[in-house]
């Protein structure tokens, strides 16, 4: 097949002459001048074409097509360095080469075309893309329409859009919805965007295989859709931490070539039922306290985890609890061993091996530890803490560059458990500002890390008598079926509170969430025992839950963060 697509001819790029050369999976051409010397390639991996038009094609600010019969104009990525993000920045190259003949033109785009589809077989041909007009700076639309829906069209690949007009409508959609002919999912919003997909498709996978999603012993299967995240939210952690960047265009990119990140994720049971899935962060003490104060101020934008941030470090607070957790094999990795997941990753894709043994098949998954593992094999810890986060990946994003686990691996089937214990408050903001370095947040005395497969929290025994009491009651919880939400009604500080909430999140109309007067331990004299969950971004109405981390549940179109010493070093193309 490769020796057929091979094609080799002079090619014209402006009024110079090149050398150009297909070999099946690259396409590179080389000045030549006047001595017949070869100056500078340029080489583009086949697999990273996004296309081939005849004529002289410019698509931005808008399409231009000089209809020139020798002439066609590639479109391909290209890399180049991000500044502060850890990741590279991908843009649209685009070169326009005339030919000697109108022949020899044909031949090139041919050529080319066929190229792409043998080397690039899972590109997506047919989106389904849900757009959160709320989310982060509100820009969702407007980033859509002007940089991802050009590239998705030069790529020749079919959309249909939906803008969504309440929260849970993309959830509701995938669960319920036909989704024959799509070959992925694209959430344009923030973190709280893409988990609605996440949960959508997950569940809808489950449904589809007649998998009971409340069994925390049963293993789920794999999405067969892809999800890609063009960012447009406030901490857009998922997309930061797997691509590198906070940029549309590199991710649209991503989406077209149809890269393929597995991802693993967290599945949160209460009560022997299936609370939410997560993908980053579930953490329970400070991260908590913020989102619950956050959302009282969702008017700030992106800036309100700011604001409830030092609101919450200022309040002081620290919690009781139970710790239970499930180590991972310490000999495959360690969440201080100073690695980073970079795409290619060799623990994750041992990861791969292990599970997915006959490559590729995303549906030969017919492992579970979960339910043979003993009760011998858990760790016990009891005490006070500042915060308990549990998360399946590095969690890094544009306020930490580094995340929450540096360490950490987007798909080795693990996540790492950091445990703040209870610390002075000067130690405990060394704690947080090592978040925004790279000095090792893990090498203070109060604070311990673990890699496990499975994590249980409850409350001291003291502590479910004085939640009883003083802080919250889980009084009563009404789930509706039809449209899996439930109604909870908590009191908290003696006062009643009732929060109407879905199982995606606390209802929300025309983007403002629901109040929830949580931090009441701000003005009141009594500080509250128990702190909330924040999964993901969403406050769970649980305090004593059981996680189970799920290796390579989803599939992203990104390929994890690309080390940009390689760009420096000159082995990036281009
Ligand atoms: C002193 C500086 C401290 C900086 C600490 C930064 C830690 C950042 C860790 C970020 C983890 C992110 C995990 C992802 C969570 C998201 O799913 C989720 C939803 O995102 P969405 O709204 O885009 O849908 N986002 C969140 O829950 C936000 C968590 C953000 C926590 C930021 C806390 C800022 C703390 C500032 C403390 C300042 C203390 C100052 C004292 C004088
Ligand atoms: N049309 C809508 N109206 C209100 N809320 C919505 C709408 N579409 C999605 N949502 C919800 O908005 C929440 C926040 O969205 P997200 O895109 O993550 O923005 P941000 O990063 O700013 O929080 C999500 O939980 C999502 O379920
Ligand atoms: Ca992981």
């Amino acid at each position: 097949m490769d020796t057929d697509l091979r094609l080799e001819s002079s090619l014209w790029v402006g009024n110079k002459r090149h050398r150009a050369v297909l070999t099946g999976w690259n396409f590179n051409w080389t000045e030549v001048d006047q001595k017949n010397c070869d100056k500078k390639t340029i080489s583009v991996p086949v697999a990273e074409v996004v296309g081939v038009e005849e004529g002289r094609v410019e698509i931005l600010p808008q399409k231009l097509v000089e209809d020139k019969d020798k002439d066609f104009t590639v479109f391909y990525v290209k890399r180049s360095s991000s500044g502060g993000s850890s990741g590279l920045l991908w843009r649209l190259g685009r070169t326009q080469f005339s030919c000697p003949s109108r022949v020899l033109r044909d031949q090139w785009t041919e050529h080319l075309r066929t190229a792409v589809k043998t080397h690039s077989p899972s590109r997506p041909h047919k989106l389904l893309v849900f757009i959160n007009p709320y989310g982060g700076k509100k820009k969702g639309r407007q980033i859509y329409h002007s940089v991802v829906a050009p590239l998705f069209e030069l790529a020749g690949i079919s959309s249909h859009v939906i803008v969504t007009e309440r929260a849970n409508q993309a959830r509701d959609h995938l669960l319920k919805k036909d989704l024959t002919g799509f070959d992925g999912v694209v959430s344009v919003g923030g973190d709280g965007m893409f988990s609605e997909i996440l949960h959508g498709l997950i569940g809808r996978t489950q449904q589809e295989s007649g998998l009971c999603e409340n069994d925390p012993a049963v293993t789920l299967q794999p999405c067969p859709l892809h999800i890609g995240i063009i960012p447009a939210g406030s901490t857009d952690c998922v997309c930061y931490a797997t691509v590198g960047v906070i940029d549309p265009v590199t991710s649209a990119l991503h989406v077209i070539i149809g890269d393929s990140q597995p991802l693993d994720v967290c599945s949160v049971y209460h009560a022997s039922a299936l609370v939410r899935y997560s993908v980053s962060l579930v953490g329970y003490g400070f991260y908590g306290d913020v989102l619950a104060e956050s959302e009282k101020h969702r008017w700030m934008g992106p800036l309100r985890y700011d604001y409830s941030g030092t609101m919450v470090y200022l309040s002081n607070r620290s919690y009781t609890g139970v710790v239970q957790y499930l180590p991972a094999d310490p000999m495959l990795s360690s969440p201080r061993d100073k690695t980073r997941c970079l795409s290619g990753c060799s623990v994750c894709s041992r990861t791969t091996e292990r599970h997915f043994p006959d490559s590729g098949s995303l549906y030969s998954a017919h492992y579970s530890q979960f339910s043979t593992e003993s009760e011998g094999d858990w760790v016990s810890v009891e005490g006070r803490f500042r915060c308990v986060s549990l998360t399946c990946m590095s969690s890094s994003c544009p306020r930490s560059p580094q995340g929450l686990s540096p360490s950490a691996h987007l798909a080795d089937g693990t996540g790492d458990l950091i445990l703040v214990w209870d610390t002075h408050p000067l130690s405990f903001l060394k704690f947080l500002h090592r978040h925004t370095s790279t000095e090792d947040q893990f090498d203070l005395p109060f604070v311990e890390v673990h890699r496990v497969k499975a994590l249980r929290f409850s409350l001291p025994s003291s502590g479910r008598e004085e939640e009883a009491f003083g802080g919250i009651a889980e009084q009563s919880v009404v789930i509706d079926e039809e449209d899996q939400s439930y109604v909870e009604t908590v009191s908290r500080c003696g006062s009643q509170l009732r929060l109407a909430e879905s199982s995606a999140g606390v209802e929300m109309a025309n983007g403002q969430k629901k109040e929830n007067a949580f931090l009441c331990g701000l003005c009141c004299s009594k500080s509250p025992t128990v702190s909330v969950w924040n999964c993901d971004g969403e406050i769970l109405p649980f305090t004593e839950i059981l996680c189970r981390i799920h290796g390579q549940l989803v599939r992203l179109y990104a390929r994890g963060i690309e080390d940009s010493t390689e760009l420096r070093w000159g082995k990036g193309q281009v």
